[in-house]
């Protein structure tokens, strides 16, 4: 059957290009053939795969470094990657594909199926994502030519917040600004709805109460989340607000931008590499922008990098907690927040004021409820699954109703 395995299901691709990896996800229904990621683009890439329920193959025969020859950006890896799948897929046609997408803009509140006048449109939100939309985009491109028979499918990180209170949703700019679309979308919708849903499904009391999601990745971003809905977010009209990050600077007072221009001479371009590639934990350790080799390094300058990390997820807890008028759960995920034991203990110490005791062991054993028996919040460590979110609305546009 066209588009199905042997059983029938339709077979769904699942690309998810972030700021430093590449992951995908093949299923067949909600049965996963194929699953995996290159990540530590722009450092060091490693491809890590598996084929869950087949015995015959195991990750390690799928893993391996990759040489920057051949994924040393974005487009090499979704090469790799291509190949990986097709070789997996014989006799399986892909029905669909579904993307992340990390920008849609004003007008996009849900998953859309992609034709030419949608990819135009995602085009032109190119400048507000430099890390992301082309190659969310180059993604749909290339999967259009690898699989020109399936749909393809856009699913955007900002969907999940379009329904923020207007306070939140706005810059103090003159509103003609606000109206031609200048606001604060924030990011990191895909894993935000993932945690909501999976809240909802094992433990209902959390989803319906006062939520902060705390998504520390290359990326991060925190969530404001009531009742199920997203009511604030720390990134705004881009990826580049709130948090420090692996190459972003996170929040910074725009006199800063007026001062490279006016006094240091640099133009768009130069401040642009400034803000998203050379700042966030890269710029302040003037080592790496990544967690793990931070962690290992153990200098000062890497401590210090980890130290500001820390320091603005608490103050954003902080805020969140003021905006939803208390905390009931507090969720750490990303590659940071579901790993980083280290990080998660640095940002729960000394939060009693607010209701959060860490249960260190817990924490350590990297269990999923690491708060302790007497902590009136919640806290838990929950992997996301950007991917699953993403297959779901994939599978729903493909047979509606
Ligand atoms: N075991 C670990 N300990 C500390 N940090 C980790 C660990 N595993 C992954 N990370 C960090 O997670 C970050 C990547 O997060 P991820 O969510 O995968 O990235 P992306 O934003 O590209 O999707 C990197 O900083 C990486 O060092
Ligand atoms: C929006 C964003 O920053 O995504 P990622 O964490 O995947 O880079
Ligand atoms: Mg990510």
């Amino acid at each position: 059957m066209s588009g199905a395995d042997a059983t029938g299901a339709a077979v769904i691709l699942v690309l998810n290009a972030g700021s430093s990896s590449i992951k995908f996800d093949l299923y067949a229904g909600t049965r996963e053939l194929i699953r995996g990621q290159i990540e530590g683009l722009g450092a060091h890439p490693r491809l890590r795969a598996e084929r869950p329920g087949d015995a015959t193959v195991t990750a390690a025969d799928l893993s391996r470094d990759l040489s920057p020859a051949e994924a040393g950006d974005h487009a090499g890896a979704l090469g790799v990657l291509l190949e990986l799948i097709r070789g997996t897929l014989p006799g399986l046609e892909v029905q669909a594909v579904g993307h992340r997408v990390v920008h849609g803009g004003i007008r996009h509140e849900a998953p859309v199926r992609v034709d030419g006048a949608v990819m135009a449109e995602l085009e032109r939100l190119v400048p507000l994502a430099p890390l992301h939309q082309p190659h969310n985009l180059a993604g749909i491109a290339a999967a259009r030519q690898a699989f020109p028979e399936a749909m393809q499918v856009a699913c955007f990180d900002t969907a999940f917040h379009r329904a923020h209170p207007w306070v939140n949703d706005t810059f103090a700019l003159p509103l003609a600004l606000y109206d031609e679309g200048v606001r604060r979308y924030g990011f990191h919708g895909l894993s935000y709805e993932y945690i909501t849903e999976h809240l909802r499904q094992t433990m209902p009391e959390a989803a319906a109460g006062r939520l902060v999601v705390a998504h520390l990745g290359n990326g991060a971003s925190m969530c404001a989340i009531n009742g199920g809905r997203s009511i604030g977010s720390t990134m705004g009209f881009t990826a580049l607000d709130g948090l420090p990050m692996g190459t972003r600077c996170g929040q910074l007072d725009p006199g800063v931008v007026l001062y490279l221009m006016q006094e240091k001479g640099m133009d768009a371009a130069a401040i642009s590499d400034l803000l998203y590639k050379q700042s966030g934990l890269k710029g302040l350790s003037g080592l790496s922008q990544d967690m793990r080799e931070l962690e290992a390094a153990g200098t000062p300058e890497a401590q210090r990098a980890i130290d500001y990390f820390v320091f603005r997820v608490r103050r954003e807890l902080g805020a969140m907690a003021a905006i939803l008028s208390g905390l009931d759960t507090l969720v750490f995920t990303g590659g940071i927040g579901e790993n980083a034991a280290t990080v998660r203990a640095a940002v729960c110490r000394d939060l009693g004021w607010l209701g959060v005791e860490l249960d260190e062991a817990r924490n350590a054993a990297r269990e999923t409820v690491i708060s302790g028996a007497g902590s009136r919040v919640q806290v838990l460590a929950l992997r996301t699954n950007e991917e699953e979110m993403i297959r779901r609305h994939t599978a729903a546009l493909l047979a509606p109703g």
